[in-house]
């Protein structure tokens, strides 16, 4: 090629005079052209350019197995694109904004992450969000059912146990539902009960591993401390103060962000670690097993969250919750009470 159509390349890529679709196509021919799009899997971010979206953006440039990464949202990718597209890791970046470019956004994607919506205030519960998040989930779902009807979906935006049985309802409409395919990302709470759990052994946080089970939300969100590992014992008052607390990690967050919005970097970092483990089962690595809330015959409910283990499908096994012990027991009745209602509220908004 002439270096002068090099330069002109580079200099399309640099500055684009607007963000249309003509202009993200050239775009994405020069940072084929540029860098090459090298082996690996395609991922989507929907809100790329929110509290999460940025840091995770980020994040997943970093991840070695994705070599295109698109980031989509209705404002401010232009910003977000030019700024990640200078890393110098592996990954191509495109970006995407607004409505009329979800399709070209979507095509062709191996795994869909989404944390598109708005976050809570102090004072808010997470089904207060419903309201916008709802219509917004059920937008992207629509983008998703229509140009990558096989891509993994991990689900951010809350309230995150109604916004699955949305997710599910709507891939059901188009007849495009594989349940191994669409992942609540509840990852964030054992990334927080790791910590707590670790503080209160006194050990690194790296060596501890606790199933949360449930749901997404306040008594929904049930750790086993039975199960922990490595195996450890617990006074009641220990139980109690570690269920509260990781059961109110959110709350406590955005109650310190006083009005700043809620989670947006332990959740970038729990995202990246729950798409990575996607991405590694995707890939065909064997013994891959997170939580997550999934479609699921565990419980008598449509939906709970447990370990699952993640393969070349998507969530390939639900695994059942394990021994309990009576406080536990006793947690999980008011959980799978709450989570019904959610799940009914979510599966209602697309049926009726
Ligand atoms: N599952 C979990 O553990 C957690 C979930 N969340 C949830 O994640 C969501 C996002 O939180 P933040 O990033 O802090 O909010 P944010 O407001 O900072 O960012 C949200 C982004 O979504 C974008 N957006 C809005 N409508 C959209 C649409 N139709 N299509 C594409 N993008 C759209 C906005 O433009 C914005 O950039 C919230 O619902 C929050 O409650 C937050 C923390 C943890
Ligand atoms: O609490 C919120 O609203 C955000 C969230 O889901 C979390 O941090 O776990």
């Amino acid at each position: 090629m002439e270096a002068n159509q090099r330069i002109a390349r580079i200099n399309a890529h640099l500055h684009p005079p607007n963000f249309q679709v003509e202009e993200s196509s050239s775009l994405r021919r020069a940072n084929c052209r540029a860098k090459g799009a090298g082996p690996g899997f395609k991922v989507a971010i929907l809100g790329a350019a929110g509290g999460i979206g940025q840091p995770l953006s980020m994040l997943m440039k970093m991840n070695p197995l994705v070599s295109v990464l698109h980031l989509y949202d209705v404002v401010n990718t232009p910003g977000v694109t030019a700024d990640i597209g200078h890393m110098d890791t592996g990954a191509v970046v495109r970006g995407f904004l607004g409505q009329q470019q979800l399709e070209e956004a979507l095509t062709g994607m191996d795994l869909v992450i989404i944390p598109a919506g708005v976050p809570r205030k102090p004072g808010m519960t997470r089904d207060d969000l419903f309201k916008i998040n709802a219509g917004i989930v059920r937008t992207l779902c629509e983008g998703i059912v229509k140009s990558c009807p096989r891509a993994i979906v991990n689900l951010i935006s809350n309230p995150v146990n109604s916004t699955v049985p949305i997710a599910a309802e709507v891939f059901k409409k188009a007849g495009t539902y594989d349940p191994r395919h669409l992942l609540g990302v509840t990852m964030l709470d054992v990334v927080r009960a790791n910590t707590f759990v670790a503080e209160v052994l006194g050990i690194d946080p790296r060596q501890v591993d606790v199933p949360v089970v449930g749901g997404h939300a306040g008594v929904t969100i049930l750790p086993l401390l039975s199960q922990v590992k490595p195996p450890s014992t617990f006074t009641p008052e220990e139980t109690e103060y570690l269920t509260t607390r990781i059961q109110n990690g959110g709350t406590e967050v955005v109650e310190a962000k006083a009005g700043a919005g809620s989670a947006t970097l332990s959740m970038a970092y729990a995202a990246v670690k729950f798409a990575d483990a996607c991405l590694r089962g995707l890939s065909g690595d064997d013994g891959v097993i997170e939580c997550a809330f999934v479609s699921s015959q565990v419980t008598e409910l449509p939906f709970f969250a447990t370990k699952v283990r993640l393969g070349r499908n998507g969530a390939e096994e639900v695994f059942p919750l394990g021994p309990l012990n009576e406080y536990e027991r006793a947690g999980l009745e008011k959980a799978k009470k709450e989570l019904a209602g959610s799940i009914q509220k979510g599966v209602s908004f697309i049926r009726n």
